[in-house]
């Protein structure tokens, strides 16, 4: 293997998403005169724009889909290669492409994203949604579809059961409440009457280019739609591309086969039992809603014994870290999660081997306000962080754990509403020991706060609440809010002003 080395790079990077393209541009920037090469599976790369630093730890950016030759015009001495990683030998610090080329480095980022964890693999008719190419199979069947099941309590059912219209969508989640992985049972009742008001007038239109199925012009981004085949350059079929993110929904019509708004019905506190095509269902009689006499193309049976037939199923029950090329034959430590644990400089268990995003596992000791969870900003900042640490080993330079680990906070959209979330937002790994402290205005604003021994550790902040900075600084500053009680989410005082 050694001696069929084609090249090799300083620096590789494996993994053209959110993470992976973050850390080239900064080894790239750090340190201009080395070779770095980024080879990803996908035919664009994903780029960071309008960065905005929101508040110490909140940052907002959007994220376009390029083409990898805007990298390259921009990091004269980065090559991109288009092909995936078929095998790894850390031993040798080599790496061959399913191309059959081969390549040396000295220093490896493993950026290879998540891959959804499906239901079941071998099922045509339960889809998952990750990249662009899933996305648009979904628009597909769902333009023809009546009825559709979606399972999964996280992110992407909360997007999909509000921005799905002309179609029954039935939504099976195991929790008492909707949303588990980002609220409160209190915040999920405030935001159910969303679910049956109609959506409201988007007044700006889509202001990204997102997902696209199309080669894209020269250094641009691109449109949707377009020949599947066309963007496989290099690659086969079976290959992921990069996760889709904020607003993935608004490049792609989410409308079923009727007339009609959202029309959606819970089934809450119960799992899948059964997936069965209609030959299977003469063994099971379905209890349907109000289609009895249809014939389904296939019948979901759910523990709380209800059948629903539907035109297919949306597994939207988390992710699974990509991490299986990467460890046959080698010796990577993997977190309880299928994560490459990775240590406090984002190094994993292999030498001269980092690892950052989806794919990577944060073993460190964590500081008491942060988690991890895999979304775009955690991302962009073990990327980032990544290409620091591994510049800082190359030059010799001292580097500690960014700030950006101190404190959790997610920026997002649900329902339409603005979501913010803070620390232990959740009140996640404390126990009984903490106390909540809740505001809420119908259809305005849910307010909650966690303390813990008297100090903010975590807030929930659904709607224009203004409040995101105030409460950060509170988190990070641990002053003891005791003094105040319940005074802390009054509404007639201007928090702002009170902690100046
Ligand atoms: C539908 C959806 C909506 C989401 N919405 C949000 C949101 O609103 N907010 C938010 O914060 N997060 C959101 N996320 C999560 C977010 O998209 C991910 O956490 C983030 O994109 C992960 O980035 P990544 O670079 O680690 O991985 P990815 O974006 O998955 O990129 C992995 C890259 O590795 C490449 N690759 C994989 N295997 C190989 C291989 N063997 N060889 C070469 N290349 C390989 C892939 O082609 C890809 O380019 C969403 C995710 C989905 C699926
Ligand atoms: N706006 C945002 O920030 C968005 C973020 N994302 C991110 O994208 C990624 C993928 O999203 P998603 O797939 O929704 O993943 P999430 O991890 O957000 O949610 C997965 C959900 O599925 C549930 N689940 C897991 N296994 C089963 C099962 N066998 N049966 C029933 N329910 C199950 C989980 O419950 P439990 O937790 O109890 O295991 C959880 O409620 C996540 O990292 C997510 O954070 C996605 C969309 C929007």
């Amino acid at each position: 293997m050694a001696n069929r080395k084609e090249k090799t790079f300083r620096f590789i990077i494996v993994g053209g998403g959110i993470a992976g393209v973050t850390c080239v541009e900064q080894l790239s920037s750090q340190i201009p005169s080395a070779d770095v090469a980024l080879i990803t599976a996908s035919p664009h790369i994903k780029t960071v724009t309008n960065y905005r630093q929101v508040s110490k730890t909140l940052e907002e950016f959007d994220v376009e889909e390029q083409a990898s030759s805007v990298l390259e015009e921009k990091f004269p001495n980065l090559t991109v290669i288009h092909s995936a990683v078929k095998s790894l030998h850390t031993r040798s610090h080599s790496l061959e492409t399913t191309d059959g080329r081969v390549f040396g480095y000295e220093k490896l980022c493993i950026c290879g994203g998540g891959r959804p964890k499906l239901l079941t693999q071998e099922n045509p008719y339960v889809l998952g949604i990750r990249d662009t190419d899933s996305a648009q199979e979904l628009q597909k069947r769902l333009s023809k579809a009546k009825r559709i099941v979606v399972v999964g309590n996280g992110g992407i059912a909360l997007e999909l059961v509000y921005e799905v219209e002309g179609c029954e969508v039935i939504w099976a989640v195991k929790d008492k409440a909707i949303g588990n992985t980002f609220f409160d049972a209190g915040a999920a009742q405030f935001l159910i009457p969303s679910l049956e008001a109609d959506k409201p007038e988007k007044d700006t239109p889509c202001k990204r280019p997102r997902y696209t199925t199309e080669e894209p012009a020269p250094g641009g981004s691109h449109t949707f739609t377009a020949d599947r085949n066309a963007r496989r350059q290099g690659s086969s079929s079976t290959e992921a591309g990069s996760a889709l993110g904020p607003d993935w929904h608004e490049g792609i019509v989410l409308q079923g086969s009727e007339q009609g708004t959202r029309r959606v019905s819970l089934e809450y506190q119960c799992e899948v039992e059964k997936i069965f095509t209609s030959e299977e269902l003469l063994n099971s009689p379905p209890q349907t809603l109000g289609h009895e006499n249809e014939s389904w193309p296939v019948y979901i049976k759910l523990t709380n014994g209800k059948t629903f037939g539907c035109d297919f199923v949306v597994s939207a029950t988390g992710v699974v870290p990509n991490t299986e090329p990467f460890l046959h034959g080698n010796n990577f430590a993997l977190a309880d999660d299928g994560g490459l644990q990775v240590d406090d400089h984002m190094m994993t268990s292999e030498p001269d081997v980092y690892a950052a995003g989806d794919v990577c596992t944060a073993c460190w000791e964590h500081s008491p306000m942060w988690q991890q969870m895999r979304l775009w900003t955690q991302a962009r900042q073990m990327g980032w962080y990544a290409g620091r640490c591994m510049a800082a080993q190359v030059l010799s330079e001292p580097i500690e754990l960014d700030f950006c680990f101190e404190l959790f906070s997610h920026i997002t959209k649900f329902f339409n509403y603005k979501v913010v979330l803070l620390g232990k937002f959740n009140g996640q790994g404390l126990g009984s020991d903490h106390e909540l402290l809740v505001r809420c205005t119908k259809g305005l604003e849910y307010v909650k706060v966690v303390l813990s021994g008297g100090r903010m550790v975590g807030a929930v902040l659904i709607g224009e609440t203004d409040l995101e900075e105030t409460f950060e600084n509170l988190i990070l500053n641990e002053m003891d809010l005791t003094p105040y009680g319940e005074e802390l989410l009054n509404p007639n005082i201007d928090i702002e002003d009170y902690f100046d």
